[in-house]
């Protein structure tokens, strides 16, 4: 079970220096506490039968001080061991779920990103949010379980040392009344798995919903169909969602006719054979109705714990399915940084192709060679989807060439070199993302930020405090200028820029051509720039232009 898996990831303690990597603590504490409290159960079970034995041989005159003393400490370790139980297993359990989340997060940290394209974002926001809800929310189910569970086996094993057969009778009943229960959990197990797979798809539509609410009011045939293919995926999430209802009512029904059995064969069939072996009817009925209630619980919990269990199983196999496409050059530390003093950048016979669709041919970008020098602006232009991003993506080392290599001053950028690589470069892609704060940019200098506001004509409109813009609420084109002041004070020696000026006014695009450009080159940095901007072609001393994924070098387009 899954769920158990969960329990045995130990919470991550501060005391480790990765908390993801460190190995798990299996859960002793829990075993010794679930021990404690068996013990005590049959301690007083067992008290409670002598008691009633004595009463019986003896008459109610006086009280046996001894067993009701014995009696009381159980009780009290009983008491004790079941709150540490219940508090110990939520707590492992919420520590598992901590535990699993910062691994999913690692493991999308070392994902290789292409292969990471592919997995859909609902899945993983499911996985790292509502999954993980779903366990946390049933946490004290799973702790009540437990505790059955240790009271039904101490119980049993009691029964055993009254009567082998009453416990071999009773046990029949348990294995196969949990049988069919468990075969009936097998299937609701998998409709609960149709069920999440449906709520993601939910997830997905609602999205597509909201992301597209322009775009929908301004067409009320889009509305309508958005609307109805939201409708379509609703009602097959409730067909699955009643199904499991009807599943869970279905086994709940059986669990209390398992129940209604069990009781039977205690007073039916118990006293007809213990008696003739043993003759103690009365403690083999006590302990076995001593069992009953925890049985219906066990069963009852059950039933709720299945969403918790496939919440779980999904969880790790999203795990599992990171962990088939991490990248061993993210997994591995970084290599000491590269020397920022570098000549040049340069594909060698660099191939990339995506996976076609069935019958179509696969879009290709190269072979292509082709440097880029140190400390010069370069330009990759060329018409809508013939490769430029792409290519941006293979120089960035966002995507490893399938085939040649990427070289930085003729050393090839090996799987290894990788991080320490990209980590020489700033960026400004087109579907880039503007974090509110500065993550990674460590020390703001409060006058260079200012400065760079200023520069960027966005003094008096946003201001950076305490490492975090104070508003990001302005229009396209002052975003994107932010996202290039954040990759600014990165401070890298390597700049790449995907269509940064498609979104500027005519002004800032030709102060992004003549001036900005311009002075980052002064200062000595290496600028890849993506442009549709012929306007501006000159302001590149190199150009390399695309055309169905193959190169055409341009150069000295500038005055160099
Ligand atoms: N994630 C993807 N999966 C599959 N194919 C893709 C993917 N991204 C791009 N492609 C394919 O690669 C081709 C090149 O896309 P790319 O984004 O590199 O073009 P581009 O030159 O940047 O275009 P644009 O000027 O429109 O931004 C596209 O025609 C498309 O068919």
């Amino acid at each position: 079970m899954n769920l158990l898996r969960l329990l045995s990831m130990a919470p991550a303690q501060a005391s480790d220096r990765d908390p993801v990597l460190a190995p798990d603590r299996p859960p002793y504490r829990l075993l010794a506490l679930g021990g404690a409290s068996g013990v005590a159960s049959v301690v007083i079970l067992a008290m409670v039968n002598s008691a009633a034995e004595e009463i019986m041989r003896e008459g109610a005159d006086s009280v046996d001080w001894l067993l009701a003393g014995i009696t009381a400490v159980a009780s009290i370790v009983f008491l004790f061991s079941q709150i540490w139980l219940i508090r110990d297993t939520a707590a492992r359990l919420e520590g598992g779920i901590d535990r699993m989340r910062a691994r999913l997060l690692e493991l999308l940290r070392i994902a290789d990103y292409r292969q990471l394209e592919q997995i859909g974002q609902a899945q993983l926001f499911q996985n790292v949010t509502q999954n993980s809800q779903v366990i946390s929310q049933n946490s004290h189910l799973v702790a009540i379980g437990l505790q059955s569970l240790v009271l039904i086996v101490a119980a049993m094993a009691y029964l055993l040392w009254l009567s082998t057969l009453a416990f071999f009778l009773v046990v029949a009943v348990i294995v196969v009344a949990g049988g069919i229960y468990a075969a009936m959990g097998r299937d609701l197990g998998a409709e609960y798995a149709r069920n999440m797979g449906n709520e993601e798809r939910l997830f997905e539509t609602a999205t597509d919903l909201l992301d597209g609410i322009k775009e929908a009011r301004m067409s009320s045939a889009r509305s309508h169909d958005l609307r109805a293919s939201f409708a379509q995926v609703a009602a097959q999430t409730r067909q699955t969602a009643l199904r499991v209802h009807g599943m869970v009512f279905r086994q709940f029904i059986f669990g209390e006719i398992a129940i209604y059995f069990l009781l039977g064969v205690v007073v039916f069939l118990v006293p007809l054979y213990t008696q003739k072996i043993s003759g103690d009817v009365q403690q083999v009925t006590t302990t076995v109705l001593f069992v009953v209630g925890p049985v219906g619980l066990v069963l009852q919990i059950w039933t709720m714990l299945m969403s918790a269990e496939a919440a779980a199983t999904r969880i790790f196999a999203l795990g599992e399915q990171l962990a088939a496409i991490s990248d061993p050059a993210l997994a591995t530390p970084m290599e000491a940084g590269l020397p920022a003093a570098f000549k040049e950048i340069r594909l060698e016979q660099a191939r990339f192709a995506y996976p076609a669709p069935a019958g179509e041919a696969p879009f290709i970008v190269g072979p292509l060679s082709f440097t880029i020098p140190q400390g010069r602006i370069t330009f990759i232009t060329g018409g809508n989807g013939s490769g430029k991003s792409t290519l941006i993506k293979l120089l960035t080392g966002l995507y490893r060439p399938q085939g040649g290599e990427l070289l930085l001053d003729r050393r090839p950028i090996v799987a290894f070199r990788l991080p320490a690589y990209r980590e020489m470069i700033a960026t400004v892609f087109s579907d880039y993302h503007l974090f509110r704060r500065l993550y990674g940019v460590p020390l703001v200098d409060q006058a260079e930020a200012d400065e760079l506001l200023r520069w960027f004509e966005l003094d008096g409109r946003v201001a950076i405090r305490d490492g975090a813009f104070d508003t990001v609420e302005l229009s396209v084109g002052q975003r994107k200028r932010l996202a290039l002041i954040v990759a600014l004070l990165e401070d890298k020696p390597i700049y790449v820029f995907d269509e940064w000026a498609a979104d500027q006014d005519p002004h800032f695009r030709a102060k992004f051509y003549r001036e900005i450009l311009p002075a980052l080159k002064r200062r000595g940095m290496t600028i890849i720039a993506v442009t549709h901007d012929d306007h501006y072609f000159d302001a590149a001393d190199h150009r390399v232009h695309l055309e169905i994924g193959q190169a055409r070098i341009v150069n000295g387009e500038g005055q160099g």
